[in-house]
């Protein structure tokens, strides 16, 4: 069994969930953001979520979040981590983080080396950061636009919390992935679609085997 863990993010039908949760996902992500394809109503989160067991953790992804929305969805969807994927400050990432008394990880756009220097000032108030691409030029969305960064950016580089690789991440590159960059849990989205918004099982099972065909 392979040491790194996945996460499959937007899910939004009761099918898709019960493939990543059978193939092994570690977490699964359910998106709180109208903008997005892949955006869920809390009452079709509430009902995937039922369906998680012990093992897989559920992830609320968000993007500047008020804390009425916040109280809203962690009122009726028991999250387990709140992934936050805006321009949250630091202060207000630890804010959400006492608020609602969930871990928390912070989504940090890399586009050349200097954006990872940013990770400093959140490693004391996440309990785990995520690396994602900076989103194209006129991108609607903040991520989920299947853009990878350049890996080697990470070489070399440590943080005191534990780390999740996304960015343009998909069935044949996951492995080389990995590899390069030495992560422990790596996140897809677009990746694992076969129109934006429309998760593939087949695509989410050879996702899941292709991380575990690195046994890292
Ligand atoms: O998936 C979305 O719709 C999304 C919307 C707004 C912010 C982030 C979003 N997804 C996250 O983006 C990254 C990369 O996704 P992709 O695999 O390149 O499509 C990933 O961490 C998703 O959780």
């Amino acid at each position: 069994m392979s040491a790194v863990k996945a996460k499959i993010c937007g899910i939004s039908t009761p099918e898709t969930m019960q493939a990543a949760l059978d193939a092994g996902a570690r977490w699964v992500g359910l998106v709180f953001f109208p903008k997005s394809p892949r955006n869920v109503s809390i009452a079709t989160a509430a009902e995937l979520s039922r369906m998680v067991g012990t093992g897989t953790r559920v992830v609320g992804l968000f993007v500047d979040p008020t804390d009425d929305l916040l109280d809203d969805v962690t009122g009726q969807v028991p999250l387990d981590l709140i992934q936050l994927h805006g321009s949250e400050t630091p202060e207000r990432v630890a804010a959400i983080r006492a608020r609602f008394n969930l871990p928390v990880m912070k989504a940090l756009k890399v586009g050349e080396a200097a954006d990872l220097d940013a990770a400093t000032a959140y490693e004391s108030v996440v309990d785990m950061l995520l690396f994602d691409a900076k989103p194209p030029k006129g991108a609607i969305l903040p991520g989920g636009n299947g853009v990878a960064f350049d890996w080697s950016l990470l070489t070399g580089r440590d943080w005191q919390k534990p780390w999740m690789l996304s960015g343009g991440l998909d069935p044949a590159n996951v492995a080389d992935a990995i590899r390069a960059t030495g992560a422990k849990a790596v996140d897809v989205s677009s990746g694992v679609e076969d129109a934006p918004g429309r998760k593939s099982p087949d695509l989410i099972r050879a996702f899941l085997s292709a991380v575990t065909s690195t046994g890292a």
